[in-house]
C-alpha cells in the first residue's frame, strides 16, 4: 500500500501501456482506510523508443502537463482526474476507470443507430469544453474516448493538447507529437503544413463519427462537414455542429438533453 497525502493506493493490477507511461487499476482509501473507490492510475514510464528522442525531463513535464490540462477541462464528456502527484521519480496521476473504449465498441458493434449519434453528440460537448478552455486535444480517436460505468462516453489522453494561448510545446515534443497522432483521424494541413486548429479537432470528430458508421443519411451529412478534406468545407466551431445536430433532431420531435 502507498501513501499520498492523506490518501492511500493499492495497484490492482496492469490495465495497458501507452508511450510515456502505463495505466493500471488501482483501490483508494482515506485517512480513515475507508474505501474511496476504484480508479485508473496513469504512471509515468516511458519507452526506451521515446527517451531516445526526447529528454527525460521534457518528458516527465509533458506527462504532468497532461494531467493538469485535462483537470482544467472537469466536465461529464472529459475524463475526470481526482489525483496527482507531481513530485514522485515517477509521477503520476489518477482518474475515473472506465469499462472499455469506444474503439472495442464499434468492433464488438456493441451500438445501435440511435446509441451512435447520442454518442457524437457526447464527445462533441467534450470537445466544446476543450475548446472553451483554450486547448486544442490533437489526438482525438475511438481509443482515447473511454465508456464510463454511468454510460456517458468521456475524452481521455491530453498526451498532444495544445494550449493555443502558449508556447507551451518545445520543439522536440511538438515534433515527436506529430510522429505520435494516428493518420486517419489527422487532417491533411497537419500532413502538409503541420497546422493544428479547431477545425483539425473537428476533422478527427468526423472521422470517429465515420468509424461509427450511422445509417441515418441526415446525419451522414452533418458528419460530412466535419470529415471534409477541404478546411474551407469543414464547420468552423464545435458549437455550429452541435447546434446542426440539435435542429435536426427538433425537426424530428426528438427530445434531447
Ligand atoms: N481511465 C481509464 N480507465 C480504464 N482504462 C484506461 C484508462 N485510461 C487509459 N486506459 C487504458 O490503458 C491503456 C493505456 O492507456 P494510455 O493512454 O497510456 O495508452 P496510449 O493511448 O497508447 O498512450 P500514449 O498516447 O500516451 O502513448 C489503454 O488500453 C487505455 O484504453
Amino acid at each position: 500500500m502507498e501513501n499520498f497525502g492523506s490518501y492511500f493506493i493499492e495497484p490492482l493490477g496492469k490495465i495497458g501501456q501507452g508511450g510515456f507511461g502505463y495505466v493500471e487499476k488501482i483501490k483508494l482509501y482515506n485517512s480513515t482506510m475507508s474505501p474511496c473507490g476504484t480508479f485508473a492510475r496513469k504512471v509515468f514510464s516511458p519507452s526506451s523508443s521515446v527517451l531516445a528522442q526526447v529528454s527525460k525531463d521534457d518528458l516527465k513535464r509533458r506527462f504532468i502537463r497532461e494531467a493538469m490540462y485535462q483537470s482544467k477541462c472537469t466536465h461529464k464528456n472529459v475524463n475526470y482526474i481526482c489525483l496527482l502527484n507531481k513530485h514522485a521519480d515517477n509521477p503520476y496521476f489518477v482518474m475515473d476507470l472506465a469499462v472499455c473504449d469506444l474503439a472495442s465498441d464499434i468492433t464488438n458493434c456493441a451500438l445501435t443507430d440511435l446509441q451512435k449519434i447520442e454518442v457524437v453528440k457526447m464527445i462533441s460537448q467534450g470537445i466544446l469544453r476543450i475548446h472553451n478552455k483554450g486547448f486544442l486535444h490533437r489526438d482525438l480517436k475511438p481509443q482515447n474516448i473511454l465508456r464510463m460505468p454511468s454510460g456517458a462516453y468521456a475524452i481521455s489522453d491530453f498526451g498532444l493538447v495544445k494550449n493555443t494561448d502558449s508556447a507551451a510545446n518545445t520543439t522536440a515534443l511538438t515534433a515527436i507529437g506529430q510522429a505520435m497522432g494516428t493518420p486517419r483521424y489527422m487532417a491533411p494541413e497537419i500532413l502538409y503544413n503541420a497546422e493544428y486548429s479547431i477545425k483539425t479537432d473537428i476533422f478527427s470528430l468526423g472521422k470517429v463519427a465515420e468509424d461509427l458508421n450511422i445509417q441515418d443519411d441526415d446525419f451522414r451529412q452533418l458528419i460530412a462537414g466535419c470529415s471534409s478534406m477541404d478546411e474551407k468545407q469543414r464547420y468552423d466551431s464545435i458549437d455550429a455542429f452541435i447546434q446542426d445536430v440539435a435542429s435536426l433532431q427538433v425537426q424530428r420531435g426528438v427530445r434531447h438533453a
